[in-house]
């Protein structure tokens, strides 16, 4: 990545229309790169390529052999074969940073992928991503490489545009630290999404076995390469597994499992660094000591030994510290696709292996008119409760409208409440009740049958309402329980009807509501 200076003077190559005023330029040393002509602010998305998929075993035939080698993104890592993708537009331009100024997140549903600044970039300032750790495919022999002094400056081994290392800007700081803070959930919006996907603050730890071995730090880039070559041609069969994992930690810092000799301080292996070689199972210590014995030579002593790692990604920067005091690994950001390995029974196990992005569901209720809105939702519902429970019913409720027009009109707006005491009736809970009553407000409105009328599943009464409750649904019966559990009906992927659940996260905000039962017995 040049100094802006310098890359503000590169000579435009190639026209490109774009509302940022990205430019394509011919840069010194890295064939056409992408530079800003303004200055961008950070967390700015300044492209989304769409893509254009292959699939493994095509791409295997043809395209590894082609120029598009240097330009697909794997798209989805597979053990036989992955598909790849070629980035349309500028996503295919940017060049290779170790120090990215722009990181990229797959969209796989959307089959794009997204780009955005990582920080303030100056004008004349070339946007770079991070293909990956280690050396790249056109560095040669001769192109410095200096063996890694500490964990946060080697290679990573596996995957070159490869989703593991989108977004690792891990700094050495947060790294070398030895103690960890667990994050307090970093947004103060005034709704939480009910889900059940993994929560970057909250999801468990979990870790596994891996085998590694000690090398001395002058032979590291040296083994990394053997290393990378065996598990790229599937001669150690669990290199994927590691892929999340840096690949050297000092091995006086490592402890190893079922050992007498764990930390080794102060003795004459504090120089040598631990080199992780494969995951713990599919292959013995044997097997993989006569596999790695001849390729080695005398750049490592073959013995292995075995570590504990932990078995995904750090989820968050701020837990980056907590995972890699396991062992050094990258983070990735919720949208990646983080695989946690903890797909819940019953839940849909895609959606249960995105994290859920705070951030992002926050920065949705940042603006006050739609906070006003749903506190104003809120508000009616617990009216109708008040005066439900005043009246000698269930203090439940339920309002059912939808997002107002430019005009700050809506067409429906519909109440309910709890009306089992009164009607005798086990099912007249607010729900069903308010879902009767949109079925009626449309009922009366249809004097002839409805034209067009899409298929199944695309026309349920509540299809592009909002309902608002002042209770949660009994847990079997719909939504996820606290913070999702493993529930979360609503996006289970075998149901043809979606849609989020978010709560009210300041109890305080509605005085109202202290007078009103907090939960309600089902059985009357
Ligand atoms: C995805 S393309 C990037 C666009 C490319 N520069 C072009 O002109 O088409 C990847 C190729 O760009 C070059 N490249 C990317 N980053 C580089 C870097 N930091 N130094 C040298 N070459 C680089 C390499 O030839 C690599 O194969």
């Amino acid at each position: 990545m040049a100094h802006s200076d310098a890359a503000a003077a590169w000579k435009e190559v190639t026209p490109h229309l774009n509302s940022l005023g990205l430019r394509i330029c011919e840069t010194p040393t890295a064939g056409r790169g992408v530079v800003a002509s303004h200055s961008i602010a950070r967390d700015v998305v300044v492209e989304i390529s769409p893509v254009l998929l292959f699939a493994a075993d095509e791409y295997q035939a043809h395209g590894r052999h082609t120029q598009l080698d240097s330009y697909t993104f794997v798209w989805e890592k597979r053990a036989n074969g992955s598909t790849m993708a070629l980035a349309l537009g500028l996503g295919s331009l940017f060049n290779h940073s170790t120090h990215a100024n722009v990181s990229y997140q797959l969209n796989r549903a959307a089959q794009c992928i997204q780009f955005r600044t990582v920080r303030d970039i100056a004008a004349g300032e070339e946007l770079c991503i991070c293909y990956g750790a280690g050396k790249m495919w056109w560095e040669t022999d001769d192109t410095p490489n200096t063996p890694p002094a500490t964990e946060t400056d080697e290679c990573t081994l596996f995957g070159q545009m490869d989703l593991a290392d989108a977004d690792d800007t891990s700094s050495s700081d947060t790294l070398q630290s030895p103690t960890y803070v667990r994050a307090p959930v970093d947004t103060d919006a005034p709704l939480w999404r009910i889900t059940a996907s993994p929560d970057p603050h909250t999801m468990p730890l979990d870790t596994m076995l891996a085998w590694a071995l000690d090398a001395e730090p002058r032979n590291c880039a040296s083994v990394a390469r053997v290393l990378q070559a065996l598990t790229k041609d599937k001669v150690i069969q669990s290199g994927a597994q590691l892929r999340h994992l840096r690949t050297f930690r000092k091995a006086c810092e490592v402890t190893r499992v079922g050992s007498d000799e764990n930390k080794l301080p102060g003795n004459d292996k504090t120089d040598r660094l631990a080199v992780l070689v494969a995951a713990y199972g599919p292959q013995s210590r044997d097997e993989l000591v006569a596999l790695l014995a001849p390729a080695l030579g005398d750049l490592a002593v073959p013995e292995l030994y075995l570590v504990r790692v932990p078995v995904c990604a750090a989820p968050s920067r701020t837990r980056l510290a907590e995972w890699a005091s396991v062992w050094p690994c990258i983070f990735l950001p919720p949208g990646a696709g983080l695989a946690t390995g903890n797909a819940l029974p019953g839940s849909d196990a895609a959606r249960a292996a995105t994290l859920v992005d705070r951030a992002q569901d926050a920065a949705r209720w940042q603006s006050p008119c739609a906070t006003d809105w749903i506190r104003a939702g809120f508000a009616r519902c617990l009216k109708t409760a008040c005066a439900a429970q005043a009246a000698g019913e269930i203090g439940c409720a339920a309002f059912v409208t939808e997002a107002p027009d430019a005009q700050g009109q809506v067409a429906i707006a519909l109440d309910a409440n709890d009306t089992r005491t009164r009607d005798g009736h086990p099912l007249r809970h607010a729900v069903p009740n308010a879902v009767r009553a949109v079925a009626e407000w449309r009922a009366a409105r249809r004097t002839a049958p409805v034209e067009g009328v899409a298929a199944n599943g695309q026309d349920y009464l509540l299809t592009g309402l909002s309902l608002f409750l002042t209770h949660e649904p009994g847990r079997a019966a719909c939504l996820g329980g606290e913070d999702g559990g493993p529930y979360a009906i609503h996006e289970q992927s075998g149901l043809n009807h979606h849609y989020d659940v978010w709560r009210w996260v300041d109890p305080n905000a509605f005085p109202e509501a202290r007078g009103l039962a907090s939960a309600i017995a089902l059985d009357l």
